[in-house]
């Protein structure tokens, strides 16, 4: 969900999927040697902390001396090496290489503005009033031009300040005697130590994909929820208006980069030459759809467990990345976006946490007990407001606590709970613990789920003891089943008017035959059913799957299959056999897409979803639970009747697999896509792929270009990879939309309309 930036806890996608890339496993210690990238980068923790468990086999640099350059020669940019104050100065003699060891020295002691300290001038500045157009590169082409000495630097567009850090006092000072005071582009620069908070905040903003700088002077700018909602301080229209606009440079951006990756002998397409009559769109555009709750609409929320600046131990927000040194967590008061009921309970085991044995994680040793607080709440009946159900999943790691410790700890803990639901008159519908032992808070969705019983009179629909492993919403007039770590939209009302629109525009009739890919618990392929001939969702995790099955059993939906497995692996393999049994007369598919397995459709008990959820093979679960219901009539649903193919994709933040894009491209079948988006620099990616015209050029010319992969943005790899496209006819984008699921935070969904 939301913001890698912020807290993992609040980005828009929650495929709950992946632990970090970065945590490096001994066993694929060779595998990584041989990696063009290893030990290309600086490794953070060792930088940190002096020390890394990884050791030998860590796969990033530990220090200087062990950092090799990047296959394109470039040093990481965060080295000394790769710091323009060296760059400008490795030629140098051998005396340089002298001083160069000891710069290492102080790089990975931690060193920086800490050294500065006591009394001594900060070796972090900050630079104020700078040009808002200008880049790092320009920063750093003035302090190259003046002779300045520095160890990094940072500066982002549309921002007028920058950040500098020195290596020694000499160099921090001789900057500040040559650019305080400069007269630059009819402004006169100020130079001003660089408070460690705001170091910290800037370090996060800028290497952050949000807009999200900090003022320093703006000593409000701590607030937590200027992090976590950084827009809520516009007026609500003021922050459709902003979505509006970037959505335009969106639809601007498609045009220019299909323009980018066309050879210069391919006519342009049609789409692209009216791009003027319109603005520049590529399409039309609906504009941004209001959220129909502005506050407190998340029906889900994650809160890391953590200490508080005087050491507190609170559940609430991380004030920004840990990997950029950041570890401070806050709670979450005043944050817009957060429902009541969410910010009652972290309040609620932040109490009962401050009296625990155990310790809390710290992430700086990776090691503690209490983690992550999850929140999820399902409303009564469509259109309501009011939340009947909640489920709450406190995450810990249980390593090196004694078994019995730990489960009276799991005791108290639901105990706790359920009492103070009881006592506030909350719903308490399902409590589970996580048990997660990797080093980021994101567990994999096979992690260990164990419900905890809660007593009888504690929760609003489930009474007993015992415990349910799942919640339920409305959407569209459906009733839906949530499984613990299956993703659902968070703003549940915006999200019903994403679907409405998204049906609307597939153009569907009783004829269609609806891929639903990426279809989590079968939200948007079931609220459509009635209107296709049959839906067919492809779906990774597991128990999504499994809800999505029992979703379509508790709506009475019969024209529905779900697939679990990743769309690239899958996704071919279905449409030849859906499509085929369509062409056969007698419809009957010999065989199971390979590789894909359908989810059971009984309901699961909380043991049988937790042999899903371990990742026990699928199949075996099929037979274990009972033979797939409806085979008969699935044989019939695809007789050739379907004479269009509609796809709907819905995917992560990192948009669609390459593998994807080219079945998309290349299937003969597939007239009309509609891509819904959490993130519309991906979808600007993937629409450059699926729109540029075919005979764009050679697939070789330009790889070399700016740089590795590693340098270029999504769009610029995009336009790289259609050169590889095979030829095929290109989508036209027809229009566009965003809904507002997210306000006070600059995220926002949107729809695009392709066709051919
Ligand atoms: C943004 S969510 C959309 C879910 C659903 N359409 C909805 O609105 O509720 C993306 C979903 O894609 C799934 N997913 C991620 N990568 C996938 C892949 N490679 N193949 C299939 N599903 C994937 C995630 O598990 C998640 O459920």
């Amino acid at each position: 969900m939301e913001d890698g930036v912020v807290s993992a806890s609040l980005l828009p996608d929650e495929t709950g999927t992946g632990a970090r890339e970065d945590v490096t496993v001994t066993g694929e210690a060779e595998q990584k040697k041989t990696d063009a990238l290893f030990k290309t980068s600086l490794c953070s923790y060792f930088r940190k902390f002096g020390s890394c468990r990884h050791d030998l086999q860590c796969r990033y640099a530990h220090g200087n001396d062990e950092l090799r350059p990047r296959p394109d020669g470039t040093w990481d940019p965060t080295s000394l090496k790769g710091s323009p104050a060296h760059t400008s100065e490795s030629q140098l003699s051998s005396k340089r290489k002298g001083q160069e060891e000891e710069e290492e020295e102080h790089d990975d002691d931690g060193g920086g503005a800490e050294r500065g300290g006591d009394g001594m001038p900060s070796l972090r500045k900050c630079i104020q009033d700078l040009p808002l157009r200008w880049s790092s590169e320009d920063l750093n082409k003035l302090l190259a031009d003046k002779g300045l000495k520095f160890n990094s630097s940072r500066k982002r567009k549309h921002s007028s300040v920058a950040f500098v850090e020195f290596e020694c006092n000499e160099h921090a000072i001789s900057a500040k005697e040559t650019l305080d005071g400069l007269l630059l582009k009819s402004k006169v620069l100020k130079v001003v130590d660089a408070a460690p908070r705001f170091w910290e905040m800037q370090r996060v903003a800028v290497l952050g994909d949000e807009e999200r700088l900090v003022d320093p002077a703006d000593s409000k700018s701590t607030d937590i929820s200027d992090v976590v909602t950084p827009l809520a301080k516009l007026p609500y229209d003021q922050q459709l208006e902003k979505k509006r606009a970037e959505i335009c440079q969106v639809l601007k951006k498609l045009v220019r980069n299909v323009r980018k990756a066309m050879s210069p002998n391919v006519p342009l397409p049609q789409w692209v030459m009216d791009a003027k009559l319109r603005g520049g769109l590529c399409c039309e555009f609906d504009g941004v759809v209001a959220s129909p709750l502005v506050d407190g609409y998340r029906n889900k929320c994650e809160f890391t467990i953590g200490h508080s600046v005087d050491g507190k131990r609170i559940v609430g927000f991380l004030l920004g990345n840990f990997r950029e040194g950041l570890s401070t967590v806050m709670e979450p008061v005043e944050c817009r976006n957060v429902s009541s009921n969410a910010q009652i309970y972290a309040k609620a085991l932040q109490n009962f946490i401050q009296n625990s044995e155990l310790p809390v994680w710290d992430k700086s040793t990776n090691s503690g007990f209490w983690r992550l607080f999850t929140v999820r709440e399902g409303r009564a009946t469509r259109g309501d407001s009011n939340v009947a159900e909640i489920m709450l999943i406190v995450q810990v790691c249980p390593t090196g606590v004694e078994e019995s410790i730990k489960l009276k700890e799991y005791d108290h803990v639901g105990q706790a709970l359920a009492s103070f639901a009881v006592e506030a008159h909350l719903p308490l519908s399902a409590l589970l613990i996580q048990e997660h032992l990797g080093i980021s808070n994101a567990a994999s969705p096979d992690s260990l789920l164990l419900p905890l019983s809660i007593p009888q009179s504690a929760g609003s629909e489930k009474t007993g003891r015992g415990s349910q492993s799942f919640i339920h919403d409305y959407i569209c007039n459906l009733r839906f089943r949530i499984s613990p770590t299956a993703f659902f939209q968070v703003n549940t009302t915006a999200a019903e008017k994403l679907y409405t629109l998204a049906g609307d525009w597939a153009g569907l009739d009783s004829h269609t035959l609806l891929f639903d890919v990426c279809c989590g618990t079968g939200t948007i392929g079931l609220t459509l059913a009635h209107r296709v001939g049959m839906v067919i969702g492809i779906e990774m995790n597991g128990a999504a799957v499994a809800d999505a099955w029992t979703n379509a059993e508790i709506n009475g939906i019969k024209n529905c299959r779900f697939f679990c497995g990743k769309a690239e692996d899958v996704m071919q393999s279905l449409l030849d056999e859906y499509l085929m049994k369509e062409e056969h007369s007698n419809g009957v598919a010999d065989k199971e897409p390979k590789g894909t397995v359908e989810a059971p459709t009984k309901f699961l008990d909380s043991t049988e979803l937790s042999s899903v959820q371990t990742g026990d093979d699928a199949s075996t679960n099929q037979n274990e639970l009972g033979s797939h219901p409806e085979d008969g009539e699935k044989e019939n649903l695809g007789s050739g009747k379907f004479t269009s193919v509609v796809v709907l994709v819905d995917p992560p933040r990192s948009g669609l697999h390459p593998v994807v894009l080219k079945l998309l491209r290349t299937h003969e079948r597939i007239h009309r896509l509609v891509y819904v988006s959490c993130n519309p620099d991906t979808l600007l990616a993937n629409a450059v792929e699926l729109c540029t015209p075919s005979g764009t050029g050679d697939p070789g010319k330009g790889a070399g270009q700016r740089g590795g992969p590693w340098r270029r943005s999504a769009v610029g790899l995009a336009r790289q990879r259609v050169k590889s496209m095979p030829t095929s006819s290109p989508f036209s984008p027809v229009k566009a939309v965003a809904v507002d699921m997210f306000p006070h935070t600059p995220h926002c969904e949107m729809i695009m309309l392709m066709e051919r």
